[in-house]
């Protein structure tokens, strides 16, 4: 209570500065005062930051450079793509199938300046009847899994699906749907059986066994973690990938089981048991060093966001649906650079950059990871230092592709991660997207004024300053009012203000102003000031106060 009391007031007193002058130096220069009267909980939030504060940490940094975060490196410029080597014999049956076929060239396609063979794949869905989670429809759902294996570099051939009250416990889908998929696979020469839900480690080697050879079966948590780890671009998206591609696998260890069975004719199930053993310990420390390496890296980051709060800006998330245009909208606002495209999951790594608007106010906003529905938990677990970024932002903006058909359910599927995440107490900003894009422009806008909602184009840069008055009415909720008056000779005290604050109100004055004080007796213009600060700035202005008296 007493650090807080150091914002001295000359000003028509409230019951608290009234006890604060009693114990306030005197100020040359800078008088402050809370508009209104701190709430019990900002005031314990405000106290908590005082007491935490180092000598270290008071200094004002308003250098840029200290801000920018070093995590987008690698984002920029060609990101990794990692294509498997076709094993000896599957290279052999390739060239075989491509004489048989004779229109093998179709088979090839360049793939960041590799000729790779093109997998077809081939799409199931499962409909439950009592499953009311779903928020896509199965033939939607369907379509985002084929634009996920097109995005993995996969070419889909075909898919079905199939309504069951309960999915099959050893195969998942019915046996006369494993009989269809199977003349597929014979029909088109299917590599790869995709399925839209995750599977159990039975029912995966129960469908590899039940559609024989060669045919790969796998699931839409392995196809998104196949795209993670092909666009993991950075030490730590690398880190975090491989690690729920672990945790994937660890129960999925049973398949070495049966395969090691098959090569002795079924005579070894000791020894391919004890295998697995090793294999999975073996898996197990990998985790646990990787759980490792990975809370050493939540700590740097921690170190960055700390930095971050020493100069006090706001932070603002970008939060969306994959391909909403979260990394074009940053772009365009901040020229960061960020790979921006239309696949699913172009980022992976957070990039932070410091927005100015035209006012001049600043704030620094945060472009992170695309969320789709059926999101994989061990991912979000395993992102779980990324997504700390959006648990610490001032404000989260839900970028919305607005022109997409499924625009509705992908917001659902957006606020379902979000209350997975726990953030729902953070305030939080609706922003339309690619309204260039949009059917009825002109309608959705009267929806989107009705609701609070801003339309905007990150492409075409349409609605840009609404966006930015929008973050500022916004963030203001979650900040502290000041008024200050400092006068003319204090000019580059304003400038101060400018960079930890957001100033809504700026009038210049003279002599006659209602305004008086004692401290302007040898001023003869000072102005006057209203703006917002987080809890973080308070202290900044206290120092800012202890400097000027010194
Ligand atoms: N027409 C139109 N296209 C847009 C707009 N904003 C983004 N796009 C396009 O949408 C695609 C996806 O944009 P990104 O910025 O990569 O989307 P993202 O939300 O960052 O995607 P992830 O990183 O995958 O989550 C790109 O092809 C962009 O050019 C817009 O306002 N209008
Ligand atoms: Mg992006």
């Amino acid at each position: 209570m007493s650090t807080i009391n150091c914002f001295c007031s000359l000003l028509p007193s409230t019951s608290t500065s009234a006890q604060a002058n009693r114990r306030l130096p005197r100020h040359h220069g800078l008088l402050v005062r809370l508009i209104k009267p701190l709430s019990s909980t900002r005031l314990r939030v405000v106290k908590e930051l005082i007491e935490a504060e180092t000598p270290e940490k008071r200094e004002i940094t308003t250098n840029g450079v200290a801000l920018e975060r070093r995590e987008e490196e690698g984002l920029i410029g060609s990101h990794k793509v990692e294509v498997e080597e076709p094993s000896k014999e599957k290279k052999q049956k390739q060239k075989r199938k491509k004489v048989e076929d004779g229109n093998g060239e179709d088979r090839f396609k360049l793939q960041n300046g590799r000729e790779v063979l093109v997998e077809k794949a081939y799409l199931v869905g499962v409909e439950c009847k009592r499953n009311d989670e779903d928020i896509f429809d199965m033939e939607d759902s369907l379509k985002e899994l084929a634009q996920l294996a097109d995005t993995a570099g996969l070419t889909v051939v075909g898919s079905t699906y199939q309504k069951l009250a309960i999915p099959n416990p050893r195969t998942y889908i019915g046996s006369g749907k494993v009989a269809e998929i199977k003349s597929a696979i014979h029909a088109f020469d299917v590599e790869t059986v995709i399925f839209d839900d995750e599977l159990s480690p039975g029912q995966l080697r129960n469908l590899e066994k039940a559609f024989g050879g060669d045919v790969r079966v796998c699931d839409r948590t392995a196809l998104i973690l196949d795209i993670f780890n092909q666009r993991a671009a950075t030490h730590e998206a690398a880190l975090q990938v491989s690690l729920a591609q672990m945790e994937y696998q660890l129960p999925r260890l049973t398949r070495m089981w049966t395969h090691l069975e098959r090569q002795a004719g079924g005579q070894v199930k000791g020894m391919g048991e004890k295998q697995i053993e090793v294999d999975k310990r073996i898996l197990r420390t990998r985790i646990s060093a990787l759980k490792k390496e990975l809370e050493s890296v939540r700590q740097h980051r921690k170190l960055y966001r700390n930095r971050r709060h020493s100069v006090p800006m706001p932070v603002v998330s970008l939060v969306g649906y994959t391909n909403t245009g979260k990394s074009t909208l940053l772009n365009r606002l901040t020229g960061a650079g960020v790979l921006a495209e239309n696949k699913l999951f172009a980022t992976l790594d957070p990039t932070t950059r410091r927005v100015q608007m035209k006012n001049g106010n600043e704030f620094l906003l945060t472009d992170t990871v695309g969320f789709i529905q059926k999101l994989p938990t061990m991912l979000v677990a395993a992102f779980r230092a990324t997504l700390e970024e959006i648990e610490e932002s001032s404000l989260i903006v839900h970028l919305v592709d607005i022109s997409h058909p499924l625009a509705q359910q992908q917001i659902e599927a957006v606020e379902e991660v979000l209350k997975d995440l726990e953030v729902e107490s953070i305030p939080k900003l609706t922003v339309w997207n690619k309204i260039d894009k949009a059917e009825d422009p002109l309608q959705l806008r009267k929806e989107a004024e009705a609701e609070g909602i801003v339309c905007i184009s990150a492409i075409t840069g349409e609605g840009l300053d609404q966006f930015c008055n929008a973050i500022q009415d916004k963030l203001k909720n979650s900040l502290v009012p000041i008024e200050a008056i400092v006068p003319y000779d204090q000019g580059e005290l304003l400038n101060s203000i400018h960079q930890i604050g957001m100033v809504e109100r700026t009038v210049r004055s003279g002599l006659n102003s209602s305004v008086t004080s004692p401290l302007f007796t040898s001023q003869n213009f000072y102005t006057h000031l209203t703006f917002f600060v987080n809890g973080t700035s308070f202290l900044a202005i206290q120092r800012l106060l202890y400097l000027l008296e010194q």
